[in-house]
């Protein structure tokens, strides 16, 4: 039995749909009390020889019986509702918190464990907040309020019943932290093995291209191993627990109904029988609850690691104006990576004037992406400040800097959905007048027009059905979508056809822009050059 420190906390949220699993529990709970005792009560009247007694009790049994199969049904359904609300709300939270970790965080981890996190470890947590740890509470109430009232009725047994219910409760306590740490450690390789898995289907053309599809199955191979030694390990600790407990049910039981057999009346000891099995009842489907909740158990540490990563950057700012074409100014930047030696960029200082266009240019590892991602705040400088506008970026709200700077990056991410769907995402009340003028000025309408359902067309995962240029030209025109008066545009290298530089020239009109360039073609057309080596601004040239 285990209470999670986290795990309560996390509970906290879903309070009145945990409270109402509680609740139907102890009532089926009461349900299967009153049958039991009915029913030793009919018994102990036809010993009496008191038949109508026993028949009328015996109705009473049945009624009981038909009001737990209600309150069953019940508690399901309340169980099923409980547990959509509450990985609804946790996803919720873990996307809320991962949006504000940003890219940044992401940079850190493997993406195979934030989504093994979010999907498994939420689908995991349902059953222990739904399920288990309801069951925790009606193990505790019933066992207990059971052995108290015996205390009336057969002292004897009620002593023997209580400390066989105490041993199930407080012995497998001993080996929690035990399990808790193999649990952890099963969880740890169950991660590995999906974010393996994740990299291995993302990377499959790459593994094909080298002939390296064998090494990474055996690498898979391994780590399947690995996933079935620490079940095993986690499984032999359950085991021994389970044992203990049914030893100690076992015994309970016998020594309960060897105790009644003393008994004065028959109620007696018919009152002890049906008692020492409903005892042991909740402490049954505790077990049975409690393979449900281990993987949420588990899964802790990653939902843990992800809501305690601290934001990279903070939003504390206030100001939400954003003025059209602002100036952006660069003044004495220096910025170092987190666990980086030097820095990315030192002592960086440039304007962009309002409207204008700087290409930054310089080799490989000289720091312009560095400067984009400044800009948009995925990482504040460590000295110096950036400004767009006049306002230090720190001082606008994320919500308003994000909104006001549209980026067209060279890897474009385009989402498994329509044409429409992916355009909408820089502004979902776009209508379709306004996604076709979009997409006609980024020159992405003709191509568009030529797929099968038009605007309706599903895109493959990051838009895997289109060429390079095809794609750059939709996120052009998502950016045209956005209407931002900055631009940050990471120029592609590979796909530039003299379409897509059109709709680049197009999409700079009227707007401040930040240009990561490479060809010559493009420098040119920038109002100015800033070039950069070892994230040093080495000369800006007009
Ligand atoms: N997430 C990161 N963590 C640590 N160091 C990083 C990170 N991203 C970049 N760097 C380092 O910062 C330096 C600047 O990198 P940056 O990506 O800004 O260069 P770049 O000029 O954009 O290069 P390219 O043209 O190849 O994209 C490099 O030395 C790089 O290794």
């Amino acid at each position: 039995m285990i209470v999670h420190r986290r795990l309560l906390q996390l509970a906290d949220s879903v309070k009145g749909p945990i409270a109402a699993c509680v609740g139907l529990g102890l009532a089926v709970s009461a349900a299967y009390v009153a049958q039991a005792v009915l029913v030793a009560a009919a018994l102990a009247a036809l010993v009496r020889g008191d038949a109508p007694a026993a028949v009328r009790l015996l109705a009473w049994a049945f009624a009981v019986i038909a009001l737990r199969a209600a309150l069953l049904w019940a508690r399901e359904t309340v169980r099923v509702w409980a547990g959509a609300l509450i990985r609804a709300r946790l996803r919720d939270r873990l996307i809320v918190h991962l949006s504000r970790l940003g890219p940044a965080h992401l940079a850190g981890v493997r993406t195979g464990h934030v989504q093994t996190t979010l999907v498994d470890g939420v689908e995991g947590m349902d059953p222990y907040f739904s399920r288990y740890l309801p069951q925790v509470v009606v193990t505790f109430c019933v066992p207990v309020a059971l052995v108290g009232w015996l205390f009336s009725v057969n002292a004897a047994a009620a002593t023997i019943l209580g400390v066989a219910v105490a041993a199930v409760l407080i012995i497998p306590r001993f080996w929690d932290a035990t399990l808790l740490r193999r649990g952890r450690g099963r969880w740890a390789a169950f991660a590995e093995l999906a974010a393996d898995h994740l990299e291995a289907m993302q990377g499959m053309a790459t593994l094909r291209a080298f002939g390296a599809v064998g090494t990474l199955g055996t690498r898979l191979a391994g780590r399947a191993h690995d996933l079935y030694l620490t079940t095993m390990r986690q499984l032999r600790i359950s085991l021994v627990e389970t044992g203990v407990s049914a030893f100690f049910i076992q015994a309970g039981t016998a020594g309960a109904i060897l105790a009644a057999t003393t008994a004065g009346s028959a109620w007696e000891m018919f009152a002890v029988l049906v008692i020492a099995v409903e005892c042991f009842r909740p402490v049954k489907n505790l077990s049975e609850a409690w393979h449900a909740g281990y993987l949420g158990i588990t899964a802790v540490d990653g939902v843990e690691d992800l809501l305690s990563a601290p934001p990279t950057v903070e939003d504390r700012g206030t100001r939400h104006d954003l003025p059209s074409a602002p100036a952006i100014r660069f003044e004495d930047v220096t910025f170092t990576y987190p666990g980086s030696k030097s820095p990315a960029v030192r002592e960086v200082d440039f304007t962009v004037e309002a409207g204008q266009t700087v290409a930054l240019v310089g080799p490989s590892g000289a720091g312009k992406s560095t400067l984009a991602a400044l800009l948009q705040r995925h990482y504040d400088p460590d000295r110096g400040t950036i400004s767009v506008g006049g306002v230090d970026v720190r001082d606008l709200t994320l919500d308003a800097l994000r909104g006001g700077v549209a980026v067209v990056a060279q890897d474009t991410y385009l989402f498994h959905g329509t044409v429409a769907e992916n355009l909408r995402l820089a502004r979902p009340d776009a209508t379709d007048e306004e996604l076709t003028a979009a997409a006609r000025l980024a020159c992405a309408h003709d191509f568009i027009a030529e797929l099968p359902d038009g605007y309706d067309t599903r895109l493959g995962e990051r838009g895997a059905t289109l060429s390079g240029g095809q794609r750059q030209r939709l996120a052009i025109a998502r950016a045209l979508l956005a209407d931002a008066p900055v631009l940050v545009l990471d120029e592609a290298t590979s796909h530039v056809d003299a379409r897509t530089e059109q709709a680049l020239s197009e999409v700079r009109r009227g707007r401040t822009c930040l240009m990561i360039a490479h060809r010559p073609d493009t420098i040119r057309q920038a109002d100015r050059v800033v070039a950069l080596e070892n994230g040093t601004v080495l000369e800006t040239v007009a």
